[in-house]
């Protein structure tokens, strides 16, 4: 048991050397400590600090994080008796009572039509899963930039968690999901959806991709359009964990626009084998992808084909604003060599492949950009609340909150749809509107970004510290807005796909 202290004992340590304060109703010795504070000694030595109760100055300084970290727990010596500590950081699993801060189908009271008991049981196990084993390591990751541990890609293996990524199908035929808590048969777009939430909440967006984004949307291609030959091949050592596979679409020559792609197949003399040459720029987890799902230009307009590393391929890391954790790549085709057996759907009919991956890509997007935005909520609305300056409420987070509510309604809806409709109908029905919604979503995240920044002040802009997830969102919610189709591009589609279907007859 922790030894307890009066109020009063604390107080006789108020000098330079023997400094105590009460955090929170415990006890902190920061005598040997206050020299290496990294605020300062000063502060500690303020009347109002030392010897005294600062658990509010404490937190408007500092994350709850702080006192978790092994070699700041250590300074408390024990409890003042008969208090309770209150302040809870971050407890594994827990639904956070900040309003807003949850999906309102996960705060008590309220209703929804769309989620069953079993998606309300596995979105615990997996809010469990998460932080007990993602948080942590995304938060050391998304700064050194190394790529995520084997030791997690196996641990989500064992829970099938890779298959449940690529959403319901015969790839889960057989498998014990979640250690058995769902059925595959009953496995559907819900529980897919709360599983790329529950993971977007590691609020780390470049080890996020990194977490294996590239199979997410490399190889829906593989399953749905690849020969029973090669899926036997390459699909349960992906799915296990053992290799990795990345979509290759973009070139720096052409980004949204795949008709403009210039990487080329030719077919050998042989006609055995495609031989590949060309580029592809900004490729998620391409730096260590064992498979490429590549789009390339072939002699009947546009062809998907599933490339291995080996002679003639080439990957370097590209710098961008995100960590490198995310893997992403600069690849080089040189006479690269893939069997015929490899090609994805038609040959020519790559955009048909192409324009029904890029829906569940963006569906996918859309989970993340919902769920990311809400965690910026929850840390505005603690912010607001708990910071002495000018303290008062800020209409800018009543605005973020109403574009939320629509995001995550919408996202709902959809994902309903998706849930009666077939992959084909998915194609030809939800292009538009998921094209839609996937940019409204990322527009509302970089007003909320913005927004964030505003209410944090200069802690917004700060990596370190209070505001260090609002400084990364701020830097890196530009990429949701464009991997998967920039805005311009998606609502352009959309308007696109709407008037193909308008009635013949429709008149004024
Ligand atoms: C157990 C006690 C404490 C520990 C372990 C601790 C630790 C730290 C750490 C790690 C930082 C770096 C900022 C960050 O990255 O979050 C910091 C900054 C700071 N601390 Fe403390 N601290 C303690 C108590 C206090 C108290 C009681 C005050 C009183 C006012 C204080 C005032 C400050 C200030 C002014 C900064 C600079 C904040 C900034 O850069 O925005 N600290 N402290």
């Amino acid at each position: 048991m922790s030894q307890q202290f009066t109020f009063e004992d604390v107080s006789k340590h108020n000098k330079p050397g023997d400094i105590w304060v009460v955090i929170d109703a415990k006890v902190y010795d920061l005598s040997r400590f206050s020299d290496m504070h990294p605020g300062g000694l000063s502060v500690l030595l303020d009347e109002e600090v030392a010897g005294q109760d600062a658990t509010e100055a404490f937190y408007g300084l500092h994350r709850a994080e702080v006192l978790e970290r092994p070699q700041y727990k250590r300074l408390q010596i024990g409890v003042i008796a008969g208090e309770q500590s209150v302040i809870t950081g971050i407890v594994p699993g827990k639904i956070s009572k900040v309003p807003y801060a949850e999906p309102s189908w996960l705060v008590e009271g309220y209703h929804s039509p769309y989620y069953t008991e079993n998606h309300r049981k596995f979105q615990k196990a997996m809010r469990q899963f998460v932080d007990e084993n993602i948080y942590p390591e995304a938060q050391v990751k998304e700064e050194d930039g190394t790529r995520v541990s084997q030791e997690l890609v196996d641990k989500m293996s064992a829970l099938n968690i890779h298959a449940m990524r690529m959403g319901p199908g015969k790839h889960l035929k057989g498998l014990a999901l979640m250690g058995g808590l769902v059925k595959p048969e009953e496995f559907d777009y819900f529980h897919e959806l709360i599983l790329t939430q529950e993971i977007t909440r590691c609020g780390a967006r470049g080890y996020g991709d990194g977490l294996l984004s590239g199979k997410v949307i490399g190889l829906p291609p593989v399953l749905t359009f690849g020969s029973e030959e090669l899926k036997a091949r390459v699909v349960p050592e992906v799915l296990q964990g053992k290799k990795f596979i990345c979509l290759a679409i973009s070139e720096a020559h052409a980004g949204s626009d795949v008709m403009g792609l210039q990487t080329t197949a030719v077919k050998s003399e042989d006609g055995k084998e495609w031989i590949i040459n060309g580029s592809k720029k900004w490729i998620t987890n391409g730096t260590f992808s064992d498979y490429f799902t590549v789009g390339c230009k072939t002699e009947d307009g546009f062809t998907v084909i599933l490339v291995e590393r080996g002679p003639g391929v080439e990957t370097k890391p590209i710098k961008t604003s995100y960590s490198a954790s995310a893997g992403t790549a600069y690849i080089t085709f040189d006479n690269a060599r893939a069997p015929i057996g490899n090609t994805l759907g038609e040959e020519g009919g790559g955009i048909f492949v192409m324009l029904s991956n890029f829906n569940h890509e963006r569906w996918v997007m859309c989970c993340g950009s919902a769920r990311g935005q809400r965690a910026i909520v929850e840390e505005c609305m603690k912010w607001s609340a708990q910071r002495k300056a000018f303290g008062k409420p800020l209409n800018s987070l009543a605005i973020i909150r109403a574009k939320l509510a629509g995001t995550q309604s919408w996202l709902e809806n959809v994902t309903y749809q998706m849930c009666n409709m077939s992959y084909r109908q998915q194609a030809a029905k939800l292009v538009g509107q998921i094209a839609f919604l996937k940019a409204y979503a990322t527009s509302c995240a970089q007003e909320t970004a913005a927004d964030a920044v505003q209410i944090f002040g200069g802690r917004g802009i700060t990596r370190t510290g209070m505001g260090r997830f609002i400084e990364h969102y701020h830097r890196t919610v530009a990429f949701d807005a464009l991997l998967g189709g920039a805005e311009d591009v998606l609502r352009d589609l959309g308007v696109r796909q709407a008037l193909r279907v308008m009635p013949k007859g429709s008149r004024l």
